[in-house]
């Protein structure tokens, strides 16, 4: 896991680098300029573009000089500087790296004031203005500088960060925020990157490795973290020769309705192609034909008029996950009230399982510590109450899955786990090609799967929301429809052994 830091954790880490390796700090922005261009390259290799970089005077500014310089050198024939002089004050490696610049055959221009900036029609804008110094909103001149930069037209690249955007903690919406198509960051992804409040600043973000002390990073404070593939590698068990279905453990899953069969379809699926010995579905008598057609391999346990049947072991199933399709009704409440009840271990619940404990949520006491619980946004602030930002989310998020020592999965883009010990781990895997019905379920069924194999519910929960993601980058298109998911799931799983 990557431990992911606020941009006063790098500028430690920064200082900490400088300090304790034999590098300066003129040279940490010689790297991070480098490691800008080379990402650059692979996405703008003409050289005939015209380039403008706006550079603002301290370091960020820095980097805007170097980067224009070493594009020049790698053979960018249409560079332009401009320079906004809006403060007195420089830093000495702008000093530096303006005057290896006026050496070059480069136009540069500076301004002291926004008015002064123009005529601009460059292909690509990079914005060199502000980055992780900003200590408070853009306004004055910089502020009219960045709207008016957002008017234009070229494809626009930020250098670590859109000049004016907050890191980390609540974004304010605000629109003096750079506007970028990209931005090229520094040693790790920032926290605000992650969340859907950067989507109007912000449309990709690429990571560049500029040399900071990566021990010390790992080291800093906090609950933010980035899973990486080593994560699942480092869970993963092979299957062992002389094992057998009774290996792999029996899953439950309690779901559908009549009319929302293929929520419960999806989940059983997923779970059987995750890997469970035995996966049993606990559906309406309704669903039963539709259940014996699409899945012979998979149990039925048969809810008549949508009641638990008197005779359900539930010793039996060592994991149990509840709420895809079941419904809201009073009858949906009993069959997840004695659920919760008579499984009394940690149990997956999803969608209308959530739903039914947000209306009702003395159930929430029933649910059994180091339970899963995976709610999209709308759950999530049904259950926890409405947040004004992601930010608070997270906080929320934080809190929940300590105080009811559960573990807590916030899917979005970059899904969001929140651990029982209070982690905060960022999911990178997925595409918005997922972004369908039914793929909650999908996750859903991953995770009970892997519980009933034994793993942790939490670590069951980490290689489900990865997988699910990495499953569904290797079905191609514009949409992933889930049941091809659910397909290229056991192939996927085994590139992790
Ligand atoms: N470790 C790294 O990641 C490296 C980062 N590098 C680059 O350096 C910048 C950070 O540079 P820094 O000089 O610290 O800060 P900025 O360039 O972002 O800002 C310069 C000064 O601007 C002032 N400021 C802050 N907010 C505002 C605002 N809203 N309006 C006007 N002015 C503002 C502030 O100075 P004050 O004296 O006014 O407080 C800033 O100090 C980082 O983003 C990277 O691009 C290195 O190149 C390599 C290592
Ligand atoms: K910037």
């Amino acid at each position: 896991m990557l431990k992911l830091l606020t941009s006063s954790q790098i500028r430690e880490a920064d200082a900490y680098t400088i300090a304790n390796k034999p590098i300066q700090s003129l040279d940490l922005m010689e790297n991070a300029s480098r490691a800008f261009v080379e990402l650059f390259m692979e996405d703008f290799s003409d050289r005939t573009l015209s380039i403008s970089v706006y550079c603002g005077t301290g370091n960020n500014g820095g980097d805007g000089l170097a980067i224009a310089r070493i594009l020049h050198k790698e053979g960018y024939e249409r560079i332009k500087v401009i320079i906004a002089r809006f403060s007195e004050k420089s830093s000495l490696d702008f000093n530096i790296n303006l005057d290896r610049l006026k050496s070059l055959d480069l136009e540069v221009k500076e301004i002291y004031r926004a008015a002064d900036a123009g005529p601009e029609n460059a292909d690509i804008i990079i914005d060199a203005l502000l980055g992780s110094g900003l200590n408070k909103p853009l306004d004055g001149e910089w502020k009219d500088l960045v709207l008016w930069l957002n008017t234009l037209d070229g494809a626009k690249v930020a250098v670590d960060i859109p000049s004016g955007f907050k890191a980390e903690g609540a974004v304010g919406r605000t629109d003096a925020v750079f506007r970028a198509d990209l931005a090229i960051t520094f040693q790790r992804a920032r926290l605000n990157f992650l969340l859907p409040d950067s989507s109007p600043y912000l449309k990709y973000f690429e990571v560049a490795d500029i040399g900071l002390d990566e021990a010390f990073m790992q080291d800093g404070e906090g609950p933010y973290y980035l899973l990486s593939e080593d994560d699942i590698r480092d869970r993963l068990r092979a299957r062992l020769p002389f094992s057998h279905k009774g290996s792999y453990g029996h899953a439950l899953l309690v779901a559908g309705a009549p009319e929302t069969m293929g929520a419960a379809l999806l989940c059983s699926k997923a779970c059987l192609y995750t890997g469970a010995g035995l996966t049993s579905a606990c559906i309406p008598a309704e669903g039963l034909n539709a259940l014996n057609a699409a899945m012979p391999e998979v149990m039925a346990v048969v809810r008549e008029g949508n009641r638990l049947p008197a005779s359900l072991q539930w010793g039996k199933y060592q994991s149990a996950g509840i709420g895809p399709g079941l419904g809201t009704g009073d009858k949906s409440l009993h069959v997840l009230k004695d659920t919760l009840k008579n499984f009394a271990k940690p149990i997956v619940i999803d969608a209308d399982g959530l739903n039914l404990i947000s209306s009702n949520y003395e159930l929430m006491q029933l649910v059994p510590e180091f339970s899963v619980l995976t709610p999209h946004v709308k759950e999530f602030d049904r259950l926890f109450g409405e947040h004004t930002s992601w930010w608070e989310r997270l906080e929320t998020g934080i809190d929940r899955a300590v105080t009811l020592g559960c573990t807590i999965v916030l899917k979005n883009r970059y899904t969001i786990i929140f651990t029982p010990e209070g982690r905060c781990l960022f999911n990178p895997t997925g595409t918005p090609a997922m972004a369908t019905g039914g793929m909650g379920d999908v996750l859903t069924g991953m995770i009970v799967s892997f519980v009933a194999q034994g793993y942790t519910p939490e670590d069951a929960a980490i290689m489900g929301v990865y997988l699910h993601g990495i499953a569904g980058e290797s079905v191609q298109g514009y949409v992933v429809p889930p049941s091809r998911l659910i397909e290229a799931l056991p192939e996927v799983i085994l590139r992790y052994l």
